[in-house]
């Protein structure tokens, strides 16, 4: 497989999944978009004291620290990652100028039914009865990226926009390199160790070093809702990813699910990071890495973005439990998969993902319900 767009082929979405409503002519919340009242099952920062950890990435133990935080809630916060706040808000600046542009210009780079780039709603849209209160544009593909990009502005005005998200991309790539290293550390698994795991049948130890990791970039906009209250931005989902580098700006909206307190809000950090570990870690890792269960809800006052970096491993893997991690004590949890497999498993599946690839789905259950 060259590219995991390709994967993605074999699940077409039906458009009225894709073409998001024109928000700016919205002034009551649709039925459509409304939702059971969120107010049963939210819980909100001020009045509970459990915070996801926000780890300084120059702090001296900062291997355990990522370590702990892996292993208890899947999710982090990273501060002194070294991508300065003007440069993040550059990168927000830059997604904000495409969502405030008029809904008839945006669809001009509507992403087609059988792929995964371009503008529209979020690709878990089928998997509920109502409509999402969020529009997203992803990038996976350079060029696709330009040929979009201009398509909404023509005349060469594109280039700052696809500047700013192809520096973000090196940059971001470079930190997640970093953290993947660190969380590996954290568990002892060796380079080679993991090569072993991700090593496809067909390729060759060197095939695999100088292939490239898969990594997409999705920005998300909610806009300013009349009923928050009855409305989703992003429903309960994990990450098809290694892990998920996210910054969500100065806004709250993310919530992580923690077992046995409910939906806990990640409250904003200036300049930090928010690190979800995704479902192919929770693999590698044979459940060791919990892959992180959360969800965006929206607000009234203002327009929210987040910018979310995946970061999944080259696309032929194979993705195993790497077996340092399998013993007596923690028997096999998942069988092998390729990536395309769980793209496939995935698209069917949503949030019973896991239990699909698991040795004994009995028993591992992934019911995010
Ligand atoms: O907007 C957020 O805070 C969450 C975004 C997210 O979960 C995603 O893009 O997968
Ligand atoms: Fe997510």
């Amino acid at each position: 497989m060259k590219s995991i767009s390709e994967a993605y082929k074999d699940h077409p979405i039906n458009l009225h999944n894709i073409i998001p409503i024109d928000f700016k002519k919205v002034h009551e919340l649709p039925e459509s978009h409304t939702w059971p009242s969120l107010d049963q099952d939210s819980i909100s920062d001020t009045s509970h004291d459990q915070v996801i950890p926000i780890i300084d990435l120059e702090d001296p133990n900062v291997m355990k620290l990522i370590g702990h935080a892996c292993q208890t809630w899947g999710a982090f916060q990273i501060t002194n990652h070294g991508i300065p706040i003007s440069f993040l808000d550059e990168v927000e600046s830059q997604s904000r100028k495409l969502f405030t542009l008029p809904s008839k210009q945006k669809l001009k780079a509507l992403r087609t039914p059988d792929s995964v780039g371009g503008y529209g709603r979020p690709r878990m849209q089928p998997f509920f009865p109502k409509f999402l209160w969020q529009e997203g544009f992803t990038m996976v593909d350079k060029s696709a990226t330009i040929d979009q990009t201009s398509k909404i502005w023509p005349h060469g005005d594109h280039t700052p926009f696809c500047r700013a998200m192809e520096e973000y991309q090196k940059k971001l790539k470079d930190l997640a390199n970093r953290l993947l290293g660190v969380m590996l550390d954290s568990l002892k698994i060796t380079n080679d160790d993991l090569r072993l795991t991700l090593l496809g049948s067909s390729s060759s130890l060197e095939d695999l070093k100088s292939e490239a990791p898969h990594t997409a970039l999705q920005l998300n906009s909610y806009p300013a809702c009349p009923n928050p209250n009855r409305a989703m931005g992003l429903a309960s989902h994990t990450d098809t990813s290694l892990f998920t580098v996210l910054y969500q700006s100065r806004s709250r909206g993310l919530q992580i699910r923690a077992n046995g307190i409910g939906w806990v809000t990640v409250p904003p950090v200036p300049g930090a990071l928010v690190v979800n570990i995704g479902d192919l870690l929770h693999i590698l890792t044979n459940g060791r890495f919990p892959s992180a269960v959360h969800r965006a809800i929206v607000n009234q006052s203002h327009h929210r973005l987040s910018i979310g970096y995946f970061y999944g491993p080259p696309c032929n893997s194979k993705i195993a439990p790497v077996r340092k991690l399998v013993d007596s004590n923690h028997p096999i949890r998942y069988r092998d998969l390729t990536w395309r497999e769980y793209i496939g498993i995935k698209a069917k599946h949503f949030d019973k993902s896991l239990s699909f690839a698991a040795v004994n789905p009995q028993i591992d259950t992934n019911d995010q319900s």
